[in-house]
């Protein structure tokens, strides 16, 4: 079984960080299940351990994985275990976010192509990587924030903006500022932030626990609302744009995200909001040809069940689910935008890496 242990979190609260204490490269991540009642680190000394992380969320979010799928194969090479094995394990972990898998895989590569220089060679190799798509992942968070805000500006003219957003997709997601809720924060340092509107996100509340979290912590003005509220709050006039991130965008444009994103984009659709998805070209997989072929996760049932159900009681518990494109109002990626959101407009923004 892989190792973990837990220490108080320090002031900045990075998402994830590497570190190489006498006894060993360790991979320390910030506990995002203990969120937001204690601000506790999770330290994994191997990948068991991290793919433990994975899977029980206390590190998640799509460009996350990417970046700690990354540093998981570096682990695996600093601590001398099997690569392959270790690549394996971490890009099965989770397997609708495309970017765990592109991390792993870009990782898995430079280790590969460095292995004739000797195996030290190839762990320094490996942890450059996972650095540079660490970092990779920071300019691309910064470059969404910019374009998402130009493009909220054209699809809702004024100002003064009230965003509903679904999810968590700021800081504790990214080597950066996030995706949609980094967009959501250029806004408000901008002046404009009239009120975030925050889906708790059931069943394990991103939404209420970790963007309610970020928003307090950065000074938005937030409400959170019950996912079921969010019609109430349309019919209400009370939104004006929906902006979310995504877990796998596929070639056609079908977008994978938490689940109830699709609810909330038909309510979009019928009250004439702009639906907008942010998401880095690394959460754009071209091999995938549509919604039907994107793989969503289940969750295990007591997920949903525990709040007070029956013993014994079954569960419906998807972890995500799929917008078409025709719902979606604009595509922001670090690169550009794409609206309408077409395959072709998708291929051209994205490709060819993400083929
Ligand atoms: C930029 S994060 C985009 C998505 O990864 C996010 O909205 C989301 O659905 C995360 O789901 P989670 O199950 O918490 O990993």
């Amino acid at each position: 079984m892989g190792d973990q242990f837990s220490i108080p979190a320090t002031d900045a609260i990075p998402a994830l960080r590497w570190e190489e204490p006498p006894e060993g490269p360790v991979l320390v991540l910030l506990d995002q299940t203990r969120l937001p009642a204690e601000e506790v680190e999770l330290v994994c000394t191997d990948v068991q351990a991290l793919v433990r992380a994975i899977r029980d969320l206390a590190v998640r979010g799509a460009p996350l994985l990417g970046i700690a799928g990354a540093y998981g194969v570096a682990l695996a090479a600093a601590r001398g275990y099997d690569v392959d094995e270790a690549a394996d394990l971490l890009a099965a972990a989770r397997p609708t976010a495309v970017n765990l898998a592109y991390g792993v895989r870009r990782a898995v590569d430079v280790y590969r192509a460095a292995l004739p220089e000797g195996l030290d060679a190839a762990a320094a190799a490996v942890l450059a990587e996972a650095r540079a798509v660490h970092a990779e992942d920071a300019a691309a968070s910064a470059s969404m924030a910019r374009r998402g805000a130009e493009v909220l500006a054209e699809l809702a003219p004024g100002g003064g903006y009230r965003i509903l957003t679904h999810c968590n997709t700021g800081a504790l997601v990214s080597g950066g500022e996030g995706t949609a809720l980094a967009v959501v924060l250029a806004v408000h340092r901008a002046g404009e932030l009239r009120r975030l509107w925050v889906d708790e996100t059931r069943p394990l509340l991103q939404g209420a626990r970790l963007t309610a979290y970020e928003a307090a912590r950065t000074g938005m003005p937030y409400t959170v609302l019950t996912d079921n509220a969010a019609g109430s709050l349309f019919t209400a006039g009370e939104v004006d744009a929906v902006l979310i991130g995504a877990d796998r965008i596929a070639a056609d444009g079908s977008t994978a995200n938490k689940i109830g994103s699709y609810p909330l984009a038909v309510l979009a659709r019928y009250h004439n909001v702009p639906f907008i998805v942010v998401a880095p070209c690394t959460t754009v997989d071209l091999a995938t040809r549509d919604g039907a072929a994107i793989e969503v996760e289940q969750r295990p049932g007591h997920e949903v069940t525990d709040l007070g159900s029956p013993l014994g009681a079954q569960a419906y518990n998807p972890a995500f689910d799929v917008t078409p494109p025709e719902l979606i109002t604009a595509i922001v990626t670090e690169r550009g935008v794409v609206s309408p959101v077409t395959a072709d407009a998708l291929r051209v923004m994205c490709g060819p890496w993400a083929e």
